[in-house]
């Protein structure tokens, strides 16, 4: 009779007793043992994923194995501890990363470094090793063990931070390895050493930050097993979160499976064994159910990100509120996001009140990205969308440096009727009242360029205004279908920032003559505007004034020009203008033009605005430059550039035109005649 050929169950049976008597055995060394109980949990491990084993029974058999395993791990003896099979360890724990949907092993690479017990015995073992042995097992990428303070420093496990690290510090390594040297390391005892490498920390402030590389391999997935080795005497240190840069990374558990979530209720067991409750910093065990960012918010643990996110809007507010009092302007224009976005990091500015004397409580509440801002609570805000609140603190208010009358060149009448009817009004109220009281709405028409947006800016800043600053176009064309709510947001935000200056460039697109062909939404956003608008001129004791700038009054709807009581033209520099503009802009420069050259240039630049003659500057500032040929400009000294002369400026009058026809400049006389409220 032929002996039959042994099963599957039966191999898988005499391994098993094979297993068991080898860490079971007198003659058997920690290693041995140690690989045996591996095997063993292996074989727990893929049974209970096919499904050969209930959860019950592997979770016991779990708790068994781990339980005479640990004795081994726990080991402080460095020569039967784990550290003699370190190697072995890593290479399990690697090759159980399989990707079973069912399952996935705990004994990541990850997860057995952050044992605090593996931690120390790979210390131990280190301070056994002789400076050869410790080069060697450089050469093998085991470096000393260091990770990241909260200050910025390494700190060796002996507890001394000499190396502010960029770098990684090898003992007996002179050189020290840097981050973008990790990638060379290339042993599997070094692809596991990495998890050790002092991280670049000089842009974080937070430990946590430290971590977020060390676990690269991306799964960082906790289970059973090493929960209860953890807890048979191998429980980490979980309240020194200065000592220990790992823990806070277990909080990293979004991929655990749904198999340990049913096993949740029976984990807690009589032999105290916590199953699946990973331990955070403080010491508390992390809620279960929801994402990593909740079981984060939840032990207040915060990702190197979430830190610098919290910081850097800390900065901002903290900037922000320092320019509050007194908000002027910037030389940028704003277009109501159309610009530029600032995003979460942008300044925002909490609307605090400021000199109507109201003393809103703020409450913190969520906006973008889950950033926290500060956002007022006012009867005035009640119905607004706290985003629509954000966006106008950050896109629209102006943060700008501030602009005086003496940077706005020419335009004498405009700024002394300005100053008279607005300025002076809003820094004294009590005088102006009745009919002295200010116009709500003023229109400054003109040709590009000719500073409009400067006079906007100037009246906020010097009547102590708050500056806010859109395009109209960008209302009815980014901000479809947005664009009322955000006309209704705005002049909310202003009465709450109150006195305020609400400057509208390009206003002719908002309140353009009613055509056949309008789009409702423009149609809704002007209608919403000239409510605001209205209410804006009823109410005596709201201080906010809207500044329409516009290069095409005539295209402005009847209704709306009978609101923007004050219209003033504000024409093309004269020559005294371009002059101051000219002299103004030079004076910052290394210049050697004569009093004759300049008027000469002032003579020959007839017909420019105030941007054509920035720009003529800007063009002839660049003459000395272009004169320097043949010498290298990436190693020339400041001083070889010679000065800005004369020539240079003849040169740059060949390239740079004036941007407005003579045709256009008769349009606005005539349109400044009939509607124009200067002489
Ligand atoms: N009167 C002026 N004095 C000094 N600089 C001026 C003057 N006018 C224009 N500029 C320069 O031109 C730039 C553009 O001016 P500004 O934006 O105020 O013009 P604007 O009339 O609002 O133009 P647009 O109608 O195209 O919006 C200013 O930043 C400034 O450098």
């Amino acid at each position: 009779m032929q002996p039959s050929s042994p099963s599957s169950d039966d191999i898988h049976l005499s391994e098993w007793q094979m297993n068991h008597f080898a860490y079971t055995s007198d003659t058997s060394t920690p290693g041995q043992k140690a690989d045996a109980y591996r095997a063993q949990i292996l074989r727990i491990q893929y049974a209970w994923a096919n499904s050969e084993i209930s959860q019950v029974c592997a979770a016991n058999l779990f708790k068994k194995y781990a339980d005479k395993y640990s004795a081994i791990l726990d080991s402080d003896n460095p020569e039967i501890g784990l550290n003699n099979c370190a190697e072995n360890i890593l290479t399990l724990a690697r090759s159980q990363q399989n990707e079973n949907d069912k399952w996935q092993s705990a004994l990541t690479t990850a997860n057995v470094m952050e044992l605090k017990c593996v931690q120390e015995m790979m210390q131990n073992s280190e301070m056994f090793r002789s400076d050869k042995e410790a080069t060697a097992s450089v050469a093998s990428g085991l470096p000393k063990l260091t990770h990241c303070s909260g200050d910025g420093k390494s700190v060796h496990r002996d507890g001394s931070s000499d190396c502010t690290s960029q770098e990684l510090h090898i003992p007996g390594q002179a050189p020290a390895l840097k981050p973008h040297q990790f990638g060379m390391l290339s042993s599997a005892k070094a692809r596991a050493a990495h998890s050790f490498l002092p991280v670049p920390i000089s842009e974080v402030s937070d430990i946590t930050s430290c971590v977020t590389p060390l676990f690269r391999d991306g799964e960082s997935v906790f289970s059973s097993s090493l929960t209860l080795m953890s807890n048979s005497g191998l429980k980490q240190n979980s309240s020194s979160s200065t000592q220990s840069a790992f823990p806070s990374e277990m909080g990293n558990l979004g991929k655990r499976k749904a198999f340990l979530v049913s096993n949740e209720e029976s984990s807690t067991t009589s032999s105290g064994f916590i199953l699946n409750k990973p331990v955070n910093t403080e010491g508390k065990t992390f809620a279960r159910s929801g994402s990593k960012n909740n079981e984060n918010k939840a032990s207040g643990f915060k990702t190197a990100k979430e830190q610098l996110w919290v910081d850097q809007q800390k900065k901002h507010q903290h900037q922000s509120e320092r320019l509050a009092p007194f908000p002027s302007s910037s030389s940028t224009k704003k277009t109501l996001g159309l610009s530029r976005s600032r995003g979460v990091f942008g300044k925002f500015v909490p609307p605090t009140p400021k000199q109507d004397g109201n003393e809103n409580t703020e409450t913190q509440c969520k906006s973008y990205g889950s950033t926290e801002v500060t956002c007022p609570t006012d009867e005035r805000l009640k119905n607004i969308e706290p985003k629509m609140i954000e966006l106008i603190m950050q896109e629209i208010m102006d943060h700008g440096p501030p602009v005086n009358w003496d940077d706005i060149a020419g335009v004498e009448f405009a700024k002394a009727t300005i100053k008279e009817i607005i300025v002076w009004p809003m820094l004294r109220p009590d005088i102006f009242t009745g009919l002295r009281s200010p116009p709500k709405g003023i229109l400054l028409f003109g040709p590009p360029g000719t500073g409009k947006t400067l006079i906007g800016k100037c009246i906020a800043c010097q009547s102590g205004a708050t500056f806010f600053s859109i395009s109209a176009s960008s209302l009815t064309s980014k901000w479809v279908g947005e664009g009322e709510k955000m006309v209704r947001a705005l002049f909310a935000v202003a009465r709450f920032q109150q006195p305020a200056v609400i400057f509208i460039d390009e206003i002719d697109s908002l309140l353009s003559q009613r055509a056949d062909g309008e789009h409702e939404s423009s149609r809704r956003i002007k209608t919403e505007f000239l409510v605001q608008l209205d209410g804006a001129t009823t109410s005596s004791e709201d201080r906010i004034l809207v500044v329409g700038a516009t290069n095409r009054p005539q295209e402005i709807d009847e209704a709306a020009r009978r609101r923007l009581v004050k219209r003033l033209y504000i024409p093309l520099p004269d020559a005294s203008a371009r002059k101051q503009i000219v002299t103004c802009l030079m004076s910052k420069e290394n210049c050697s033009l004569t009093e004759e050259e300049i008027d000469l240039i002032v003579k020959k630049s007839d017909g420019f605005s105030g941007a054509d003659m920035t720009q003529l500057c800007r063009e002839a500032s660049l003459g000395p430059i272009r004169s320097l040929q043949s010498i290298d400009i990436t190693t020339i000294a400041p001083e070889q550039v010679r000065s800005i002369v004369f020539q240079d400026f003849d040169s740059a009058l060949k390239t740079v035109r004036p941007s407005v026809s003579s045709k256009d400049l008769e349009l606005y006389d005539t349109w400044n005649q009939t509607f124009g409220c200067g002489r």
